[in-house]
């Protein structure tokens, strides 16, 4: 199947945005009307223009309001069809999308409908022009692809044939089954889009919500069944009307929906299988000398202890049960340069997954960017690729030497201490919110991960959206969080920060109490929680005393839902962008976000202090 995208989905200059499609790797384009005709140039030029940049011409479109007019009306359809077939010769475009009629002064009927669009084929041959036809969720006669089909079907012409949209078919909740009887042949070609579920006016959810697969909630991989179930072999175009995707750097945009197709056809492709996570096996922070002594204290009063040296690079390992964090203070190389630019920050995920040299094909097959340094003597080429904000995500193993790179990379100081932390929870990120989209799909695309629905969580300056990708056993777990205001913690952040990236880490415990006992023994600032939220949850929860009161005593915040139990506790906020939370869970899925607005408060009213440990 070869790949295309329609100029409406990004934003720019005609000009900027066919530049973006071709450097993204299509084949093919679109072209809206609008496009043309906001073009200051001729059609023939903007035809040479797509070729140019090694584009075809998929379709031109639309053409709207044809099907079941009266006449006049009728008559003069077909003499505008004319023109825009002079047009597309100009264009060098074979094919032109009819979509179906949303004019109230449309006649219904199969067989009059059927009529009128083998005579419109029959006009287009002449033109060497072939007719797809395209049912809109809100046609007024025809909004079901399957009365398209059996229109196409009854006009029985051979340049006549029908278009596909994922959005109409499936927004509606219609059944994708009777693709699988529609004869390749006759799919002129098929158009993608997802979109977020929404219970709105379906003209306002595809004109302003359509997103690309893999980054919305229909069941796009149910059509897609049904359609190689045809055999059909030919375009597969994203059709995406989005304002924030016209709002976004087209660039950005293109490369997300080529990365989309490549996903949604990785079994035709023979890619490496979906990246299986095992855990999080390090967070690498960027920090000079004297934040790493902070970030050291820190972490010492959290139980971590100094456990090894690197061999060749100012970078200290600390550990904790299966968690390990590494300061990097080297004067050379990414984590300076990320220092330099975000000042102290994440600057790497270090992610055990199943097999990393295999992880690394599958991120280039997803023309995701690889990253390679130096390395020196004895020292591992640790697979990496380009994560969110720049930072970087290295993959390592159990099968490869990989497996030993605490041993081959660094000198043991100190024995590992075995808790009361033992291991990472979850990674929560912050990116401006025209990012979510590209991020999500990234996560998607190369891991095998799931999504949890978006929440919007209420911070005291606005609103975060925030969802999460997991893999099903849980091993990984990263929550992604953006906000529309400049004011929320996110958003702080962000601009702290120059740029989106790890937020916070939430550590996992089994004994919630035992580990607040050795914060407070250790003198870390736990994040305060107002009295008003513990009044609450006695009323919400039938909780016991003697429970509630630990909670209300330690400053954690609880939940609990059908699916178990959850404890949080947070420290203060260190260099004014980056805090630890520590969670307990008893089976318990989500991620405590009825507490969030709790803490994003208590945060808010704590920003104007450094929350450090004494020392
Ligand atoms: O929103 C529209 O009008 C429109 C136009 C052409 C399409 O292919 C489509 O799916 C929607
Ligand atoms: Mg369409």
């Amino acid at each position: 199947m070869r790949t295309s995208i329609a100029t409406v989905s990004l934003g720019g200059t005609l000009r900027e945005k066919l530049a973006a499609i071709a450097e993204a790797g299509f084949e093919g384009v679109e072209i809206f009307e609008a496009d043309i005709l906001a073009h200051d140039g001729p059609p023939r030029e903007v035809g040479a223009m797509v070729r140019d940049l090694g584009l075809e011409i998929v379709a031109f479109q639309p053409f709207r309001d044809f099907e079941g007019m009266p006449e006049p009306q009728r008559a003069r359809n077909m003499e505008r069809a004319r023109r825009k077939f002079e047009l597309m010769t100009e264009l060098g475009t074979q094919n032109i999308l009819v979509c179906s009629n949303c004019s109230p002064r449309s006649l219904g009927g199969i067989d009059r409908a059927a009529e009128d669009l083998r005579e419109l084929a029959g006009i287009a041959e002449g033109f060497g022009v072939t007719i797809g036809f395209e049912a809109l969720a809100w046609g007024r006669h025809v909004s079901d692809y399957r009365d398209a089909w059996e229109i196409v079907r009854r006009a029985d012409h051979p340049r006549l044939g029908i278009i596909l949209d994922s959005w109409h078919i499936l927004s509606r909740g219609h059944p994708v089954d009777a693709i699988r009887a529609i004869p390749a042949d006759r799919i002129t070609f098929v158009q993608l889009a997802d979109a977020p579920r929404l219970d709105m006016d379906l003209l306002q959810w595809s004109r302003h919500f359509r997103n690309f697969p893999g980054q919305g909630d229909l069941p796009i991989a149910r059509f897609m069944e049904a359609l190689d179930a045809t055999g059909y072999d030919g375009w597969l175009s994203h059709e995406i009307f989005n304002d924030r995707f016209r709002m976004a750097s087209p660039r950005r945009i293109a490369e997300d929906g080529e990365r989309s197709l490549i996903w949604l056809t990785e079994a035709r492709r023979n890619l490496p299988p979906r990246v299986k996570p095992e855990r999080v096996e390090w967070v690498e922070f960027a920090v000079d000398e004297e934040g790493a002594q902070k970030l050291g204290a820190l972490f010492r009063t959290l139980g971590f202890a100094h456990v090894g040296r690197h061999r060749s690079k100012q970078v200290q390992r600390w550990a904790q049960g299966a968690i390990n964090l590494v300061l990097n203070t080297d004067a050379e190389g990414f984590a300076n340069s990320h220092h330099v630019v975000h000042g102290p920050s994440v600057v790497a995920l270090g992610l055990r997954v199943d097999d990393a040299a295999r992880a690394l094909d599958r991120a280039e097959a997803l023309r995701m960017r690889t990253f390679r340094q130096p390395v020196g003597p004895g020292e591992l080429e640790i697979p990496a690729i380009r994560g969110l904000g720049g930072a970087l995500n290295y993959f390592v193993d159990g099968q490869s030497d990989l497996a030993r790179v605490w041993e081959i990379e660094f000198e043991t100081l100190a024995p590992v201490p075995p808790g009361p932390l033992t291991g990472i929870d979850h990674i929560a990120q912050s990116m401006p919110p025209e990012e979510m989209l590209s991020w999500r799909l990234y996560y998607l695309s190369l891991f095998d991960f799931e999504t949890t629905p978006q929440v919007d969580v209420v911070d005291p300056a606005g609103v975060v959206e925030s969802m999460a990708v997991q893999d099903a056993g849980r091993a990984v777990r990263i929550c992604l969080n953006s906000s529309q205001s400049t004011r929320t913690m996110a958003a702080r952040f962000m601009s702290e920060y120059f740029g989106a990236g790890v937020q916070h880490l939430a550590f996992a415990t089994a004994d919630i109490f035992a580990a607040v006992a050795a914060f407070e023994a250790a003198g870390v600032a736990l994040l305060p929680i107002p009295e008003n939220y513990y009044d609450d949850l006695e009323a919400r929860f039938d909780l016991d005393p003697d429970l509630a009161d630990r909670l209300r005593r330690h400053n954690v915040l609880y939940d609990e839902d059908e699916s178990g139990r959850y404890f949080q506790v947070y420290t203060g906020v260190f260099a004014e962008r980056f805090f630890f939370e520590v969670v307990q869970r008893e089976g318990y899925a989500g991620f405590g976000a009825p507490n969030a607005p709790i803490r994003l408060a208590a945060q808010t009213r704590l920003a104007a202090h450094f929350a450090m440990p004494r020392s």
